[in-house]
């Protein structure tokens, strides 16, 4: 196991008389890109922003790098670049400017023309960030976060607002800053940003962890389908035993669809079942769940 760059155990934290983090714990390792989804107001940027050392935890506990970002935050910021939901840099600045004023607050060297052009802003240096396009500011907020190639990264919604240019851009960045060793734990609402950057995700639900860990196990939770026309004359009394239902209302309607969760052996049931009678499967399809419908039953799970 690598190094744990941040550990949350029985993190919960209340808005006044509002608990919107509701017992949470998250171990990410060095290297390691987490993300963090849920629907909005599910407690992603609440959590966010406890892990970055901007709020108290009201319970539990939370180290990053081994230190209290509450009561540490000096010792850690340095190592860490973050990006606010809206962080919105000096808008009376230029956007060469506020790189070269990030640069100096940051210990870590850095190289201003670069970052200028990963963001894609070069031709924009001089431009007052308050007359960027919402899209361009991200990719500057960006830009000010990764400088230096901090050791951790806390990203909230860094790809919001980009064009699909530059959101592949922006994962491209990420993927190779990971690669370099850099930490990244983020949020996002596009389900294939976390199913092409992280290694581990965790979906929240009002507050509390609904389903965790790598997507294949996030995955596995749900069942696969199988589905194909009813080939003519087939009743359902015709099929094979499969380990896995078939939806009755589908098959009434003209479509065999089952939910299995031993889709090889159902599908080589099916096949060779099909074989045998000389039966063509219109429109077969076999297909693992998707992270939206992960997503959309974790919804319904009670914390
Ligand atoms: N300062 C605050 N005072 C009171 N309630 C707050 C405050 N900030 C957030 N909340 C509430 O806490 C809950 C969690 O908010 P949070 O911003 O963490 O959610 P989120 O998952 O990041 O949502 P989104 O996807 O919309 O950004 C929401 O119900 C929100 O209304």
């Amino acid at each position: 196991m690598r190094e744990p760059i941040i550990e949350v155990r029985g993190l919960r934290y209340r808005h006044g008389a509002f608990e919107a983090v509701r017992g949470i714990d998250l171990d990410v390792a060095q290297g390691e890109l987490f993300a963090l989804l849920g629907t909005n107001g599910a407690g992603k940027t609440t959590a966010l922003e406890v892990l970055e050392g901007h709020r108290a935890p009201s319970e539990g506990t939370v180290r990053v790098f081994g230190l209290r970002p509450d009561a540490d935050r000096a010792r850690i910021r340095p190592r860490t670049g973050v990006l606010l939901q809206d962080s919105g840099p000096g808008a009376e600045l230029t956007v060469l400017e506020t790189l070269r004023l990030w640069r100096s607050l940051t210990s870590r060297p850095s190289e201003v023309d670069a970052a200028l052009a990963q963001a894609g802003l070069e031709r924009r240096a001089d431009v007052r960030t308050s007359k960027l396009s919402g899209g361009e500011r991200r990719r500057l907020d960006l830009a000010v976060a990764t400088l230096g190639e901090p050791e951790l990264l806390f990203l909230d919604e860094p790809t919001t607002g980009l064009d699909p240019e530059s959101r592949r851009r922006t994962w491209d960045l990420l993927r190779g800053m990971v690669a370099r060793g850099t930490t990244v734990l983020l949020t996002t609402h596009y389900l294939e940003e976390a199913e092409h950057l992280a290694h581990r995700l965790a979906i929240l639900h009002d507050g509390a962890v609904a389903v965790t860990g790598t997507l294949v196990d996030v995955l596995e939770r749900e069942a696969s389908r199988i589905a194909f026309v009813v080939p003519p004359g087939v009743v359902a009394a015709d099929l094979p035993v499969l380990v896995g239902t078939l939806d009755p209302a589908a098959f009434a309607a003209g479509r065999v669809e089952i939910r299995t969760r031993a889709l090889q052996d159902d599908l080589a049931a099916l096949l060779s079942w099909a074989a045998a009678r000389d039966l063509q499967l219109a429109r077969l399809r076999a297909s693992h769940a998707s992270l939206a419908e992960v997503f959309h039953n974790a919804q319904g799970v009670a914390a």
